[in-house]
């Protein structure tokens, strides 16, 4: 019996504050207009995504057919005040140059330290799996953002890169196929590949994050 589950990792597409290079995490901003994403090949069992705008749109966007199952956990980390500010904005700020040299341990101000970001993101992780496992899930999509994307592969994938040396493309999915049982067990996968998109979608190909 084949006892793998296939969940693919999207980010959502481009959006106006992510072109000026803001940071955004729990700010919404619509996607950049005339964005076409194409249908994906894959027939996903359940399409999940982050409960922010730029996501929820984006999985309608490649999943027109299918009901999100919304995740709030599973959203970006919070920037706090430096929220639609860009590093041109932030660069004599004291805090930000520390944050720059050190974002594992430095918070933003009011906003969310990366313990407590990956803390919630895991427990989002494991509420999905869990509901995958629980419902006989085999395949699905989860819609989410660059720094969650970037912390689940850290985590999960087979190949071991840290947190920056993935490159997440906006609109892009990459595709983790777990056993059931490491999946229960909070484990690695055992394979990553890049889900092939049909046709080509405008303004992707930037690993801007
Ligand atoms: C530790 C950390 C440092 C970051 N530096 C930039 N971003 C990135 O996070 C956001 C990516 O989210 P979206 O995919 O929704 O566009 C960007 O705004 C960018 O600021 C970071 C994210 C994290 C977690």
């Amino acid at each position: 019996m084949d006892d793998t589950v296939a969940i693919a990792l999207f980010r959502h597409g481009m959006t106006a504050e992510n072109k000026r290079r803001a940071y955004v995490g729990w700010t919404d901003s619509p996607l950049m207009p005339g964005q076409v994403f194409s249908e994906i090949p894959e027939n996903f069992d359940r399409v999940y995504t982050s409960d922010l705008g730029r996501c929820r749109q984006t999985a309608n966007l490649l999943f027109p057919k299918k009901t999100a199952e919304v995740l709030p956990e599973l959203r970006e980390m919070s920037f706090g005040d430096w929220e639609g500010k860009t590093y041109e904005q932030l660069k004599h700020d004291t805090i930000y140059q520390k944050w720059l040299d050190n974002p594992f341990s430095i918070s933003p101000p009011n906003g969310e330290s990366f313990s407590a970001f990956t803390r919630r993101v895991q427990k989002g992780w494991a509420e999905m799996t869990t509901n995958m496992l629980e419902q006989r899930v085999r395949t699905s999509a989860l819609v989410t953002h660059g720094g969650v994307i970037r912390y689940l592969l850290s985590s999960y994938s087979p190949e071991q890169k840290d947190f920056w040396e993935w490159s997440i493309p906006y609109g892009r999915g990459y595709q983790l196929t777990c056993s059931s049982e490491r999946l229960r067990r909070g484990e690695r996968c055992i394979s990553l590949q890049e889900v092939p998109l049909m046709g080509k979608q405008n303004g992707s190909g930037s690993n801007i994050s």
